[in-house]
């Protein structure tokens, strides 16, 4: 079984605070994977008030491109300053966590697709590993340097593993129509009048880009908060099924 966990950084930073970690969420997440050894599991965390605030100040998203090798620098650096803490915290728990940053092996194309090899991946969860990996600034071709969304790269990993079950962790108990936690989306336009943005400063979308590439997705995958997390990873199905 093959697990593809993303925690967002919503749910591991204070994400109005420039970088800064939610110890008690980070140390609790870590402590429930900790306890669900068994599976071959790959992390990915987002940048929460790490990565955005560098990418909305040096005006980098997804789409605007940049040549300023500052910004890449800074919102790069400060991605693996979160990881660090990620990783530290998985190991300080025993989860045999390894950091996996993108910058150094993706790219996107002329054509806007990412390329992302994956065989190191593959390679660490063999070898009893738990790769963890990061939103991340990544060369695009003609465009500079532009931002890689832990959202994509959960999809890409997901494909490229073909993994069983994908979990988003967020700051929401499930995509949300006002109150409810829809429990199943299928259909990007069912639910798009419902899907916002991130309330936090965030360069990558929010609710609605997440709900778009998860539908891409042939492996079943979940939103839900941090109470969801251990349903999740017993194998259940908490918050909202996409796909
Ligand atoms: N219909 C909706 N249901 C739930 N959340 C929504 C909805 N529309 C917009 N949102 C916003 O999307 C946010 C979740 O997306 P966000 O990208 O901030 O999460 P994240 O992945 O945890 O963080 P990060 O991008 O830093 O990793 C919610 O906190 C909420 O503000
Ligand atoms: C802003 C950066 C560098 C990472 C974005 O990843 P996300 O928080 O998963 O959207």
């Amino acid at each position: 079984m093959t697990v593809v966990l993303k925690l967002g950084g919503s749910v591991i930073t204070d994400k109005d605070t420039p970088e800064t970690v939610d110890r008690a969420a980070l140390d609790a997440a870590s402590s429930t994977i900790a306890a669900y050894g068994d599976t071959d599991l790959v992390i990915v965390h987002g940048g929460g008030s790490f990565g955005h605030h560098h990418a909305a100040a040096h005006g980098v998203s997804r789409t605007a491109g940049t040549h300023d090798d500052t910004a890449v620098r800074d919102v790069h650096r400060a991605m693996k300053r979160l990881n660090e803490q990620v990783v530290d915290a998985l190991a300080a728990v025993d989860v045999p966590a390894i950091p996996v940053h993108p910058l150094s092996v993706a790219h996107r194309s002329m054509e806007d697709e990412l390329r992302l090899p994956s065989q190191q991946v593959r390679t660490l969860l063999t070898e009893g590993f738990v790769p963890v990996l990061h939103g991340d600034v990544i060369g695009h071709e003609a465009m500079g340097a532009t931002i890689l969304s832990g959202d994509e790269l959960v999809c890409a990993l997901a494909e490229a593993l073909s993994a069983d079950r994908v979990g988003l962790c967020s700051a929401v108990p499930g995509v949300l129509d006002g109150e409810d936690v829809i429990p199943e989306i299928n259909d990007f336009e069912d639910v798009a009048h419902v899907l916002g943005a991130s309330e936090s400063t965030d360069v990558t979308g929010g609710m609605a880009g997440k709900v778009r590439a998860l539908l891409d997705l042939e492996t079943p995958a979940f939103v839900f908060d941090r109470g969801g997390l251990e349903p999740f990873l017993m194998g259940r199905q908490p918050g909202t099924r996409i796909g």
